[in-house]
């Protein structure tokens, strides 16, 4: 079987099909994967070192308001679907899926009008354009959030959840800690915002260091490789406590989150999947720059329901932020009900309801 797959720019598309891979690959040894993405997407770094064959177009994202830039992403748009037909002649794939990011919309496109089986996932409450436009093409629209279902058209869509729930499973807790110099007998804490880092955040969380130095957690801190310099440079002038390890991003996270008590991030829906499908309660600041503010729709998927809590970032401090810490990680009996919600919530069979999404598509196009 071959597998043409797509999506980019940010974490949050791209490890969505590398789990897919994971599954087909353990169900199927013969199968075949070309990633088609940009080369200014994390997706250029992720995807080779996960030894899947990585081939890329150009294309930039549309913008929503009346721009100049638009013409030349349609111009691009219609360059990239000439690219990918070539690349998708060449490779004779059995199924084009799409993980979202503008980087699939000319794949996908390509693939439908090729008459190849396509498929997206969408991992978000609310879609993004490039799957907005997708959905009138392909065959089936894949989603996590039953609030996602109006968004497409009726009959293509499927619930399936994350593939990356089912990733994170099953991973050595001590080895996590470990690889990032955490102690394994501690409690910790992992913060990070997101894929890229978010500024806000390491703001507020440099401000915690004195407070934290004296605390009985440990915490593991990513910045986002763009802000490392900076942080670390804050971090050393605040004294850098031995309890916080900094990084700029880790390639490991299933490993790290199997060690993870308690995480505070922003609330990419990929994120979401990993903690819920792992039962982790977690202090989500949704990033309020995304459209349609879908952070906070699937930030509200689990704090309604006690899986998390919700910190506005109009409402981020220091202060709030390391009373909201310790309240939830100092409370074994907070911590355990928060566990037991989140996991009521986690889909950790996702990926194989999305192979059986593609393998039944396949058999019936
Ligand atoms: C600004 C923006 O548009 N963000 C979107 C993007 O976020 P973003 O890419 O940040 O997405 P998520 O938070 O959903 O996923 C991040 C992924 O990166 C991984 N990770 C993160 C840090 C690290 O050091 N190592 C690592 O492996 C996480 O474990 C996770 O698998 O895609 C998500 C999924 O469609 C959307 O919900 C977000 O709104």
């Amino acid at each position: 079987m071959k597998i043409a797959l797509s999506g980019g720019g940010t974490g949050g598309h791209i490890y969505p099909a590398l789990a897919l891979i994971r599954e087909i690959q353990k169900q199927d040894k013969n199968a075949e994967f070309l990633y088609i993405g940009t080369k200014n997407g994390l997706e250029a770094s992720i995807v080779p070192r996960a030894n899947i064959p990585f081939q890329s177009i150009e294309i930039s994202g549309f913008k929503r308001s009346l721009s100049l830039d638009n013409v030349k992403t349609i111009w691009r748009f219609l360059k990239g679907v000439q690219e990918s037909k070539k690349m998708l002649k060449e490779f004779q794939p059995d199924v084009v899926i799409g993980t979202g990011g503008y980087v699939c919309g000319p794949v996908v496109y390509a693939g439908a009008k090729l008459g190849v089986p396509t498929i997206i996932h969408e991992q978000n409450s609310v879609p993004g354009l490039t799957n907005k436009f997708l959905s009138k093409y392909v065959d089936k629209v894949a989603v996590c959030f039953d609030e996602a279902v109006a968004s497409f058209p009726k009959g293509k869509v499927v619930m399936t959840g994350n593939p990356r729930a089912t990733e994170v499973l099953g991973q050595n807790a001590i080895n996590g800690k470990l690889s990032v110099g955490l102690d394994p007998a501690k409690p910790s804490v992992l913060i990070f915002g997101g894929s890229r880092g978010a500024r806000p955040i390491n703001d507020a969380v440099l401000k915690t260091f004195t407070q934290l130095a004296s605390r009985p957690y440990e915490v593991l801190y990513i910045t986002g490789e763009v802000h490392y310099e900076s942080v670390k440079k804050e971090a050393e002038l605040a004294g850098n406590p031995e309890n916080i390890k900094i990084k700029p991003f880790i390639h490991n996270m299933p490993e790290v989150l199997a060690g993870t008590d308690l995480a505070v991030t922003r609330a990419g829906a990929t994120t979401l999947a990993e903690l819920t499908s792992l039962g982790i309660p977690s202090i989500l600041i949704p990033s309020p720059y995304v459209t349609n503010n879908h952070q906070e729709k699937n930030a509200r998927a689990l704090s309604d329901h006690g899986a998390a809590e919700l910190l506005l970032e109009g409402d981020l401090s220091a202060n709030k932020l390391i009373e909201s810490i310790d309240r939830i990680l100092l409370d074994e009996d907070k911590i355990v009900a928060m566990k037991s919600a989140a996991k009521k919530i986690g889909v950790p069979d996702a990926a194989d309801r999305l192979y059986n999404v593609m393998k039944k598509l396949m058999k019936d196009k």
